[in-house]
């Protein structure tokens, strides 16, 4: 059994237009995805602005309605409020955002910003919970007398680190990384992934890791799902998504990375060029009539991806 199972998820927001504001469209944010997370494990969730990867996270922890499909957690159905007030799922499950400086409150001094989980959950005298926030600062690596301080008094990379020990607090089983290093300078993101690591093996944590940028989640993410359009486009282990990637948004996206070495810059725009060739050039063989993404297909025990049948036939029949 694994900690989260996504089953067939949808999240639909109502278009209304017209004097009777009737309902006239739907906007497909998350159009019936699935995928697994285990325990322990990072996985990864990749996708273009829009693709549907912040909805499905905040799905997952809570904050957004589900149209129809499952979250299971440990096996139980958690899609609705009551049920995840019943085992304390809340708990167990937390988010670290993107933008520290919006979810980090500027009123609150870094002792209640932290310590907020802590009293929802738990009962400590203030001693107590004074040194357990203390001791979140420490597993962060940020001194103690950090808790008399604002948000504002902190750098991008400090802040995140405050937001991941926030997000630690309460002992979490998963937590959903909503682009956490994006608005950081490449350094500092560095220190913020390895010691997110660091704090996943001490305490086994699972991460949902959301992201735009296939380069960043190289290292983190054992499993991958790749989202356009609200489906998933191709989901594989690190390996199949890296070395042997077969829809043309992945291969996209894998084609945005920079490359270090300066000497392999021209190869690389001619090579991004041809990518954008062939998806602009054979739309029919990546979108279906309607112009959505079609169902993912298994290529091996790991890979699927969105093709047309005759297309996965021909790749199966070329891995096989
Ligand atoms: N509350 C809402 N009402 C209507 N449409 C919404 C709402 N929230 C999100 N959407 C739409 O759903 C789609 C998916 O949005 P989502 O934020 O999940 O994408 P994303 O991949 O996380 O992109 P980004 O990284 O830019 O946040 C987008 O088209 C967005 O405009």
């Amino acid at each position: 059994m694994s900690l989260i199972e996504i089953k067939d998820l949808n999240i639909h927001y109502p278009i209304r237009s017209g004097f009777f504001n009737r309902i006239t469209d739907y906007v497909y944010a998350v159009d019936g995805i699935n995928f697994d997370i285990e325990e322990g494990e990072t996985y990864g969730l990749i996708g273009e602005s829009g693709s549907g990867k912040s909805t499905t996270g905040k799905a997952i922890v809570g904050l957004e309605k589900v149209t129809s499909g499952q979250i299971l957690y440990n096996g139980q159905d958690v899609t609705n409020r009551h049920e995840r007030k019943k085992i304390k799922y809340n708990k167990d499950v937390q988010m670290i955002f993107q933008d520290s400086m919006s979810s980090l409150n500027p009123r609150k001094r870094i002792e209640d910003i932290i310590a907020e989980p802590i009293r929802n959950f738990e009962s400590m005298t203030d001693t107590e919970e004074r040194d357990r926030v203390k001791e979140l600062l420490d597993i962060v690596g940020m001194p103690s007398d950090s808790i008399y301080k604002y948000p504002h008094e902190f750098s991008g990379g400090q802040r995140q680190r405050i937001g991941v020990a926030r997000a630690v607090a309460t002992h979490p089983k998963l937590i959903v990384a909503d682009e956490p290093v994006s608005a950081l300078d490449l350094s500092v993101q560095a220190q913020v992934l390895n010691f997110m690591k660091q704090i996943q093996k001490e305490f086994n944590i699972s991460y949902l890791f959301i992201s735009h940028d296939l380069g960043v989640v190289k290292h983190m993410c054992r499993n991958l799902a790749i989202m356009h359009r609200g489906r998933l486009v191709e989901v594989g282990t690190r390996e199949d998504i890296y070395n042997n990637p077969q829809h043309i948004y992945t291969k996209r996206l894998l084609a945005a990375i920079p490359k270090v070495n300066p000497s392999g810059r021209e190869a690389d725009k001619a090579h991004r060029r041809e990518v954008e060739r062939e998806f602009q050039d054979h739309q029919d063989k990546w979108y279906d009539k309607d112009g959505k993404v079609f169902p993912l297909q298994q290529i091996t025990a790991t890979h699927s991806v969105a093709l047309p049948p005759d297309e996965v036939t021909q790749i199966k029949s070329e891995v096989g």
